[in-house]
């Protein structure tokens, strides 16, 4: 590497792209924000370069939310803000890396890409001892062929074809010449804008665990490649929850207030669904119960909105770095009629605990007028949780 390097020993800094939105994954946050294996992704990348010796500086380069959920960032790192494109986040990470004057090397990374290894690392660094840029690529396995109106064309040789990942290691010089020479042009790649300015790219040999994270279905790809099922248990919690109906109250049930003679009598707002789901998911957790946490005799929780209690519940298991794989709660009512508020009881709950409405189901039953829920006295609502959870 001859940029400019006053001393042998290179020093490596990482710009970590984490600025997209993942809409092609189509997840309810930021695909980088995902769970694999007990931690987001984009921490699965934080830690790897972390953990290299020879890196001693990053940029991440995200909005304030995706900061806020990793977890901290680790020494020697900081935050910059995302462009609106791959390419200007780039350059937002070269901007953020010019009061650190000591690197000569930068590598820039997907954080989509969770399954970064020291031996890449090394194998990038090792190449730019003779190079300006260094990307790792993998063979294409299938035939290739050009398609033309939804028919076969001519056969493409995949024998001259390659996969490009990243990371992308670059003399950090290069690079901002690069990035300034683009002027507007993009590029998919910074390899693109490097070689733009005349610069050879050496490949070096990349990795399958770096698959993207760019489609839903990528993160059943990627627990396997890099076996997050195997460290994984799957906790069931069972909640139940009952509350006096009475009449000239508010009916807050699944986070909605739906119109009824009565409401549900309690110190928060009663919301018997959501209740009942809290306790599930703290039953999985084996932390205690909603009044465990939120004392009935604390005026702070009088009239309270119980997605408080519930999105309370969600964070304990980010924080034990689990997920919720599934909810199914049953609200057990004479009246009123739950089936015209399921979706919308869905999609609120989804909302709360950033999941997929796919991920929870809304049950309504009556109990054939027998019994308290049957003389219209109050109404229940139980819930199982399903948690994957770190082995212990
Ligand atoms: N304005 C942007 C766009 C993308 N990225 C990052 O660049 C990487 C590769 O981009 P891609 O896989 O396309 O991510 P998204 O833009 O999030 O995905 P999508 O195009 O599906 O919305 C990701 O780590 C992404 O967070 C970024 O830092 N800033
Ligand atoms: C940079 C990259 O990951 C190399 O394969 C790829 O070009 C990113 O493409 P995307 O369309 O922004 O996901």
């Amino acid at each position: 590497m001859s940029d400019s390097a006053p001393s042998p020993t290179p020093r490596v800094a990482v710009i970590l792209l984490a600025g997209g939105r993942g809409r092609r994954a189509g997840f309810t946050q930021p695909k980088q924000l995902e769970p694999l294996g007990g931690k987001p992704v984009l921490r699965w990348c934080l830690d790897a370069f972390a953990a290299h010796p020879a890196i001693s500086a990053g940029v991440l380069v995200a909005g304030d939310d995706v900061v806020a959920a990793t977890g901290g960032l680790p020494a020697g790192w900081l935050a910059a803000a995302p462009g609106a494109e791959r390419q200007q986040s780039v350059a937002s990470g070269l901007a953020a890396l010019a009061s650190w004057d000591d690197a000569n090397i930068v590598l820039v990374h997907d954080s989509a890409r969770p399954g970064v290894t020291a031996a890449v690392i090394d194998r990038l660094l090792a190449a730019l001892d003779a190079a300006e840029a260094a990307i790792p690529t993998l063979p294409v396995p299938d035939t290739l062929v050009r398609e033309i109106e939804g028919k076969a064309g001519d056969i493409v040789d995949r024998a001259a074809l390659a996969r490009v990942q990243t990371p992308q290691a670059f003399g950090l010089g290069t690079l901002r010449r690069a990035h300034a020479a683009a002027a507007g042009e993009t590029a998919t790649d910074d390899a693109q804008l490097v070689r733009r300015i005349g610069v050879p790219v050496a490949t070096v040999a990349g990795d399958a665990r770096l698959h993207k994270l760019t489609y839903a279905e990528d993160s059943g790809i990627l627990s396997g490649l890099l076996g997050t099922e195997k460290s994984m248990r799957t906790a069931v919690g069972m909640g139940y929850d009952v509350h006096r109906l009475v009449a000239g109250k508010p009916l807050w049930i699944g986070g909605l207030e739906i119109a009824h003679s009565h409401g549900l009598e309690g110190h928060s707002d009663a919301d018997v669904a959501l209740h009942a789901l809290t306790d599930a998911i703290l039953g999985a957790l084996a932390d205690g119960d909603i009044g465990t946490h939120f004392q009935p005799s604390d005026p702070e929780w009088r009239g309270a909105a119980s997605w408080r209690f519930l999105e309370f519940a969600g964070r304990r298991v980010a924080q034990a770095g689990g997920r919720i794989a599934h909810l199914d709660l049953t609200i057990i009512a004479e009246a009123p009629k739950i089936g015209p508020y399921r979706d919308a009881m869905r999609a609120h709950i989804a909302e709360i605990l950033a999941l997929s409405p796919a991920r929870i189901s809304v049950k309504a039953t009556t109990t054939e007028r027998l019994g308290f829920t049957g003389r219209r006295e109050g109404i229940a609502a139980q819930a199982i949780a399903t948690l994957q959870l770190p082995e212990i």
